[in-house]
């Protein structure tokens, strides 16, 4: 086999791999071989390589902002990504919002977070995560002290739970606010803001393979092919999973997304898909669907957006449907 070593987000470096993969897939077709083949050949790989994104999904996000103008530069925007690694969405999310913006990653898996991005480690299926979510948001962390944070510890993992939790940093989500929106700091303007921090939710999460879980190092987890985030293959698999997931994702837009605020999550489509976009129609003044032109043909993802979350919303009806 050639020496060919995989830039961290499994893109190749040299302007002779193409030739050097077809070689290799010649001397080896096993699946890496195969899994990089497709890669090169795929023009939405190519143009991530070039415009330093960490994968192809970047794509996805921007066409779906070029159409529903989810980001404003002019604005302070929260953003959570759900689903992060390896970290193409925030990169767009980092690239389209203001410098005082917040963007913060969840992931399952290790991933260190793109420049300007804060990253935690967690199942998005716990109820201790969506704490950790809203501390993020409420509490003393300005964007530098985040910073400093990676800086120091690379990743910010338990460690930053504990800091979280048990810190004594007097510095209030309120003074954060009063700071980034200097007109509009009366008393109950900042309640509402606590209560629901969030402007904006995008999650593009999908299941990973049982492997990358148990080689849960960066080394593997960094690397797009060792990630195996790709879908199983198994439509009824992908489905159900998603449907998991997606819904983790709207009880967050539920309970952390303020009024108006817009959601953007994959689905794998199947017989449940009708009923998760009801539900989401609950939530959101305006549902829409959307396939973007760099999502593979033979995928079965589709993009659910919401916009508008509604003031009131009667969280029994939702989860009774
Ligand atoms: C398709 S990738 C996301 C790609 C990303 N949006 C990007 O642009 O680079 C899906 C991610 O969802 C994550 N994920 C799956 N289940 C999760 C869970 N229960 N909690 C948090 N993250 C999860 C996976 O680890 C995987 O990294």
């Amino acid at each position: 086999m050639f020496p060919i070593s995989i830039a961290s987000h499994g893109l190749p470096n040299s302007p002779l791999l193409p030739l050097l993969i077809k070689l290799q897939v010649r001397f080896n077709s096993n699946s890496k071989s195969r899994w990089l083949d497709r890669q090169w050949s795929d023009p939405y790989t190519r143009e991530a390589k070039i415009n330093n994104f960490r994968s192809r999904a970047a794509f996805k996000l921007t066409e779906i902002d070029d159409k529903f103008h989810i980001f404003n530069k002019s604005k302070i925007q929260r953003v959570l990504d759900l689903g992060f690694a390896p970290g193409a969405w925030s990169q767009v999310a980092r690239e389209r919002t203001s410098k005082e913006s917040m963007i913060l990653g969840v992931d399952i898996l290790p991933c260190d977070p793109p420049h300007g991005v804060s990253a935690i480690q967690a199942n998005i299926l716990s109820k201790k995560t969506q704490m950790l979510i809203r501390l993020y948001f409420t509490r003393h962390f300005k964007l530098n002290r985040i910073d400093k944070l990676h800086k120091n510890h690379g990743y910010l993992y338990e460690m930053w739970e504990e800091e979280l939790l048990h810190s004594k940093d007097t510095e209030t989500y309120k003074e954060i606010f009063s700071s980034i929106s200097p007109n509009s700091s009366s008393e109950d303007e900042y309640k509402k803001m606590e209560k629901f921090p969030i402007d904006l939710i995008i999650s593009d999460m999908y299941a990973p393979w049982p492997q990358s879980l148990i080689h849960n190092t960066n080394k593997f987890t960094n690397d797009a092919y060792y990630r195996m985030a790709n879908t199983s293959g198994l439509t009824v698999r992908d489905h159900q999973h998603s449907i998991d997931l997606c819904d983790a994702a709207l009880v967050t837009a539920l309970d952390l997304l303020r009024p108006k605020g817009s959601f953007v999550c994959k689905l794998f489509t199947g017989v449940e898909d009708k009923l998760f976009e009801k539900r989401v129609k609950m939530v959101f003044k305006k549902t829409i669907r959307f396939k973007p032109k760099s999502s593979r043909n033979e995928s079965k993802e589709v993009y659910i957006i919401g916009m508008d979350k509604k003031e009131d919303i009667d969280k029994v009806e939702v989860f009774t449907t």
